[in-house]
């Protein structure tokens, strides 16, 4: 099955799927906007860690989630590596975006003030434990993670699904130590504890 009938109109399986992965896009910046806002009022104590190679790692994964994808579902481009879509493909793709959403708006709650996109400490940064952090030290990044996988089954094209994986990717394995090592500079044996009983991202496995 490749096209099927919304509202008396016959819309393609392809299409249907760049339609789900926009809105979740869309959803996931409008769900980030009223912490985004609150935040902004909060003063940073130390923004050391927040250097041209941050920017650079946010660049990469903006491509790899945003940017690339978005192009695709613009223009079908690049035409010569899309597979023809799955319905069940697509049915997996939406529900792990719903889930990806839950679990970032879920991970705003639980941090608050103490977010930022990159990596800084403000002035009355508490260490978050509890709620989802309970299970996992980075589960926004998770949540990323999910929205990468999400990605790659909604959109049938092997660049456009797979380079938000390969985009996040990059931005975690090269961030994450660092901000552990901020965190524990931060916390000291606070942190070192919290690192003792949680895994990173997913819970019991790493
Ligand atoms: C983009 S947020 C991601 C947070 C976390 N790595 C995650 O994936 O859920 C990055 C900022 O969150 C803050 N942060 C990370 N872990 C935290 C925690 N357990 N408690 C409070 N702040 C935290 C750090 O100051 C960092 O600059």
């Amino acid at each position: 099955m490749n096209s099927l009938s919304l509202f008396g109109h016959t819309v393609s399986l392809l299409t249907l799927a760049s339609w789900i992965w926009a809105g979740c896009v869309i959803a996931w910046y409008l769900l980030r906007l009223p912490f985004e806002l609150k935040v902004r009022r909060t003063r940073v104590a130390d923004r050391r860690h927040r250097t041209f190679r941050e920017t650079a790692l946010l660049s990469v994964s903006t491509l790899g989630l945003g940017i690339i994808p978005a192009a695709f579902c613009l223009t079908r481009w690049p035409r010569a590596l899309t597979y023809p879509a799955s319905a069940l493909q697509v049915a997996a793709g939406t529900l792990v975006f719903l889930v990806a959403l839950w679990l970032f708006w879920r991970t705003h709650k639980d941090l608050g003030r103490n977010w930022s996109v990159s990596l800084e400490i403000k002035e009355t940064h508490k260490l978050i434990t509890h709620g989802v952090y309970r299970h996992v030290r980075h589960p926004m990044y998770s949540a990323f993670f999910l929205w990468a996988v999400a990605q790659a089954l909604l959109l049938p094209n092997l660049m456009a699904g797979l380079s938000g994986l390969v985009g996040f990717g990059i931005l975690f394995f090269f961030r994450v130590g660092r901000e552990e090592l901020m965190m524990r500079e931060t916390f000291g044996p606070e942190y070192d504890a919290y690192m003792a009983r949680t895994k990173r991202i997913i819970p019991g496995v790493y």
